[in-house]
C-alpha cells in the first residue's frame, strides 16, 4: 500500500511525513521545500504480530509495511502547469490512497501561500487540480473508444458513462463522489483517475488546539463536513506533536500520548484510516523460522491470498489450515489449539478473515 502525502504548499506535509516515517525529508517555512518527492517505508503496527512472536520466538519478525510518498505542494494552476506543475500530478498517480494534508493551525510567522487560513477554499483548490487533470485524461479515453464504438457496438455503454462522469468532474466534484458499478471501475481500470483515490484528511492544528479543544476548533469542524459529504476519512493530528513523538522510545511515548488523552500515535491511526478506507485486512503465519503479517483485500478467498506468499501456493493449493488469533491465544500454543478442534481445514472458497493465522497446503 502506497500513501501520498498531497496539499498545499507549507501545510506541513514534509513535517508529517518526517514524523510518521522518521525519513529526515526536509520541511522548512517556505512553499515548494519540497520538489523531488520523498519516500519512506514504515512498518505496520500490529500487536497480533507481537504477541505471535512472544510464542515462536522466531528467527526472522516480518510486520507488514507502508509506503509513505511526501509529494511537493499543488497551487491552482498545477494541472496546466503553475507552481511546480504537471510532475507533481503523476507522483500522485502512482499512489494507491491520499493523505491529504489540510492547513488548520493559526500561525502568522507561517506563510500561507493564499494569505489565510480557510479548510474548505484549500480543499477544493487542490480538487479541482486533481479534478482538472482528470477531465484531460477522460476526454482522451472518451475519444478513442467512440473512435473504437464504430467497430463495436458493445461501447455505447462505456461512451454513455464516460460522458456522464466527464459531465459530473466538470462540475467540480472529484471522481470519488460519483456512484460507480463494478463494470463502471472496470472500465476505468488503465485510466488512474486522482479524484477517484480514496482520501484521508489529516486537520492539521496548532499543538494547542490539538491539545485542549480538538472538536471545538472550527478549521477542523470545516474539514468534518466534507469529509462527511463524501465519504472520506479525516483525522485531527499535529504534525509538530507527531514530530516530537517520533523519536521518543515506546515507554515514554505511551505516557506522553496517554497525557494528550490518545491510545495510539498519528501514524497508527493513519493506518488504521488507511486499512479500511481500501478495504484491506491482514492474514498471519506463525512458526519458528519467520512470525509475518500479509495484506490482503476483504473478500479474499484462500488460494488467492496464499498466491501472497509465493505464486505455487496458489496453483498447487490443497487447503489451508486456519485458527483465528483469538482461539490460538486463549489455548496457548498450536497443538493445544488443535487438540480442542479450533485449527479448522478450509479449502479453495473459505474467504480470509482477519487476525487469520494459516499454514496453507500446496502441491506442486
Ligand atoms: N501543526 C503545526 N503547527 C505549527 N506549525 C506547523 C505545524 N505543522 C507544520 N508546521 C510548520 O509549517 C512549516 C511548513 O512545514 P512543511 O515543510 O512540513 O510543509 P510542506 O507542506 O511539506 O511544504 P512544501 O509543500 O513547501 O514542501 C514548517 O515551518 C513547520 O514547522
Ligand atoms: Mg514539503
Amino acid at each position: 500500500m502506497k500513501l501520498g502525502m498531497v496539499g498545499l504548499p507549507n501545510v506541513g506535509k514534509s513535517t508529517l511525513f518526517n514524523a510518521l516515517t522518521n525519513a529526515g525529508a526536509e520541511s522548512a517555512n517556505y512553499p515548494f521545500c519540497t520538489i523531488e518527492p520523498n519516500v519512506g517505508i514504515v512498518s505496520v503496527p500490529d500487536e497480533r504480530l507481537d504477541k505471535l512472536a512472544e510464542m515462536y520466538h522466531p528467527v526472522k519478525f516480518t510486520p507488514a509495511t507502508l509506503e509513505f510518498v511526501d509529494i511537493a505542494g499543488l497551487v491552482k494552476g498545477a494541472s496546466k502547469g503553475e507552481g511546480l506543475g504537471n510532475k507533481f500530478l503523476s507522483n500522485i498517480r502512482e499512489v494507491d490512497a491520499i493523505v491529504h494534508v489540510v492547513r488548520c493551525f493559526d500561525d502568522p510567522n507561517i506563510i500561507h501561500v493564499d494569505g489565510s487560513i480557510n479548510p474548505r477554499r484549500d480543499i477544493e483548490t487542490i480538487d479541482l487540480e486533481l479534478i482538472f487533470s482528470d477531465v484531460e485524461l477522460i476526454e482522451r479515453k472518451l475519444d478513442r473508444t467512440k473512435k473504437a464504438m464504430k467497430g463495436d457496438k458493445s461501447l455505447a455503454s462505456a461512451v454513455e458513462f464516460l460522458e456522464k462522469l466527464k459531465e459530473h468532474l466538470e462540475s467540480g466534484k472529484p471522481a470519488r463522489s460519483y456512484d460507480m458499478t463494478e463494470d463502471e471501475l472496470e472500465i476505468l481500470k488503465e485510466t488512474p483517475l486522482l479524484s477517484l483515490k480514496p482520501v484521508i484528511y489529516a486537520a492539521n492544528l496548532c499543538e494547542d488546539d490539538f491539545r485542549n479543544n480538538i472538536e471545538s476548533n472550527e478549521h477542523y469542524k470545516e474539514v468534518c463536513e466534507i469529509a462527511k459529504a463524501e465519504g472520506s476519512a479525516v483525522f485531527p493530528i499535529c504534525a509538530q506533536i507527531e514530530a516530537e513523538i517520533s523519536d521518543m522510545d515506546d515507554e515514554d511515548k505511551e505516557m506522553f500520548l496517554a497525557d494528550l488523552g490518545l491510545e495510539t500515535s498519528g501514524l497508527n491511526r493513519i493506518i488504521k484510516e488507511g486499512y479500511s478506507l481500501l478495504g484491506l485486512i491482514s492474514y498471519l503465519t506463525a512458526g519458528e523460522p519467520e512470525v509475518r503479517a500479509w495484506t490482503i483485500k476483504k473478500g479474499t478467498k484462500a488460494p488467492q491470498a496464499a498466491g501472497k506468499i509465493h505464486t505455487d501456493f496458489e496453483k498447487g493449493f490443497i487447503r489451508a489450515e486456519v485458527v483465528s488469533f483469538d482461539d490460538l491465544m486463549s489455548c496457548g500454543s498450536m497443538t493445544a489449539a488443535k487438540e480442542k478442534g479450533l485449527v479448522r481445514l478450509e479449502g479453495k472458497d473459505y474467504v480470509m478473515q482477519d487476525g487469520d493465522i494459516v499454514l496453507f497446503r500446496f502441491n506442486v
